[in-house]
């Protein structure tokens, strides 16, 4: 559990004081976790640049390149500025009695190193960087070799996962204490290379108590009884699939079968097809806005709904049903237009899960998606408390969040699943479990979980992202929901 926790900037930074007090030396144990990653890694004649910034975070890549250099390894130091903290003071004056020399720059024909270790900035890189720290930072990402980052790539804000104009993109993260969550999503994602934790073997005491967690996935609940039947597993009805997008109602619905519920029906605005011929499991009618609804146990409006009147009716109607609810794609824009069905949603009795994509959030608080994208997890707090309802805001690092409960970030998954149709499977993974008995923040996150994890198999065993398509993503979360159950 302590693995997955995601604690706040302010909590860590209590932490960090009372292991002060106490006289844990974190940042020695930093260091050696670093010294240890590069032994498991490199051989001792590699040589290694480790680049050091004027903080805490150059403190710890001071104390590593002395572990290294009294390793055997050839390290070269550069310090672009003067060491500030008083850690970093000391660390450096231990490798000058080492015989260390630090550069100060690089020439421009330094040679390549095997490795580079960023310790320029970790989590108090607090302002816009100067021209010539970004100078330096161009530098250093321009040498072609394996970069580890210390805590987090310098110049990326490792909590919303914003870079500035220069950032380290890294190949490697170290990252010490706790996960932090913009290491995964936004430019985090593509900045952070390979995460690995070191916990630095810190006091439970001292842990503070977890804001989020990272990969949360109990499928316990979808656990079945010998004697069970199709009613036990719930029964699901969703609305969508309009004149000319009727495959997203069918590709959520064949989801929601391959993800366990017991029965689903498809209302289709488009009602042209009364039966899915590759899927005739599913129950297909004409999705007229007089009919009264299916006796079902969760609804699941969005995929290929469109915006016209019959498309507004049925938001209406399902936002004044009392069952759970599962709100996507064109639902969620209807709703940005709508201020009096945005009481209505606020005000549900039941459970109701919105899933944004970055650019419906945005419709949905009024901003642009690079806003939401620049602090994720402020934009879908933002959405759970004035709808009061579970948001999965979508985009890598799926983020679930629940007013009241711990937040839940997903890694897995990636550009494999950027195709169309995949939101639809994932609208249709998530009902069927709700329609399964399980609830709305557990269900939202097991299904961005098994969804992501089919992605990724995909993508290891085609060898590359390309070539996934939304139907053929369906077995494969059957199958990780067998894994996990
Ligand atoms: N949180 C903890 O308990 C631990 C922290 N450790 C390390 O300490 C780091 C945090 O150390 P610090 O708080 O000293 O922060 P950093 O080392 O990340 O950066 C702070 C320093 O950078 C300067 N600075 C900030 N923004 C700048 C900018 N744009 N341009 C130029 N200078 C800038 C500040 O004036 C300060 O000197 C962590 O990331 C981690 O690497 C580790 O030693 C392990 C324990
Ligand atoms: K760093």
């Amino acid at each position: 559990m302590r693995e997955n926790a995601l604690w706040s900037l302010p909590a860590l930074r209590r932490l960090e004081t009372e292991a002060e007090l106490q006289g844990l030396d974190l940042m020695q144990r930093a260091a050696r976790a670093t010294a240890d990653w590069v032994r498991q890694r490199l051989h001792s004649d590699a040589r290694i640049l480790v680049a050091a910034g004027p903080g805490n975070n150059g403190g710890d890549a001071l104390y590593a390149a002395l572990l290294l250099m009294q390793a055997g390894y050839s390290v070269d130091i550069l310090l672009p500025q003067a060491a500030t903290s008083r850690q970093s003071q000391a660390a450096l004056q231990a490798i000058r009695q080492a015989g260390g020399i630090p550069l100060q720059q690089l020439a421009s024909d330094y040679p390549t190193p095997e490795l580079l270790i960023d310790g320029l900035f970790g989590i108090g890189l607090s302002r816009p960087l100067s021209a010539d720290w970004a100078a330096v930072m161009t530098q250093l990402n321009a040498l072609d070799c394996l970069k580890l980052a210390l805590d987090c790539p310098s110049g990326l804000d490792p909590y919303t996962g914003q870079a500035q104009q220069a950032c380290i993109r890294a190949s490697h993260t170290l990252t010490f204490l706790c996960h932090k969550p913009g290491l995964y999503y936004a430019a985090g994602a593509d900045h952070a290379g390979q995460i690995e934790l070191a916990g630095l073997d810190c006091p439970q005491a001292l842990l503070p108590p977890a804001e989020g967690y990272l990969n949360r996935q109990d499928a316990s609940p979808l656990q079945r009884r010998r004697d069970s039947h199709k009613g036990s597993h719930g029964t699901l009805c969703l609305i969508g699939g309009n004149r000319g997008m009727l495959g997203a109602a069918l590709l959520a619905g064949r989801a929601a079968l391959a993800a366990g519920a017991g029965k689903v029906h498809v209302l289709t605005l488009d009602g042209s097809l009364t039966v899915d011929p590759l899927c005739p499991e599913l129950m297909l009618q004409y999705a007229d806005p007089a009919m009264p609804l299916p006796a079902a146990d969760v609804l699941a409006l969005g995929p290929g709904l469109g915006q016209d009147k019959p498309a507004r009716q049925w938001l209406k109607r399902v936002l004044a049903s009392t069952l759970p609810l599962v709100l996507d794609a064109d639902a969620l824009n209807l709703l940005a237009s709508n201020a009096d069905l945005q009481h209505t949603l606020a005000r549900r009795p039941a459970s109701t899960i919105l899933t944004p994509h970055p650019a419906e959030a945005a419709r949905l608080l009024a901003c642009s998606s690079a806003d939401v994208q620049g602090d994720r997890l402020s934009a879908a707090r933002q959405l759970a408390e004035r709808f009061q309802c579970t948001v999965l805001l979508k985009g890598a690092g799926s983020l679930i969040v629940t007013v009241g409960q711990p937040y839940l970030l997903n890694t897995s998954g990636g550009p494999a699943l950027a195709a169309a149709g995949q939101g639809d499977v994932l609208t249709g993974l998530i009902a069927a479990l709700l329609a399964q008995g399980m609830e709305a923040h557990a269900a939202s996150s097991l299904a961005a979980r098994v969804h992501g994890l089919a992605g990724d198999e995909y993508q290891q065993q085609a060898g590359g992202p390309i070539g996934l398509t939304a139907s053929a993503t369906s077995q494969r979360c059957s199958a990780w929901l067998n894994r996990l159950l």
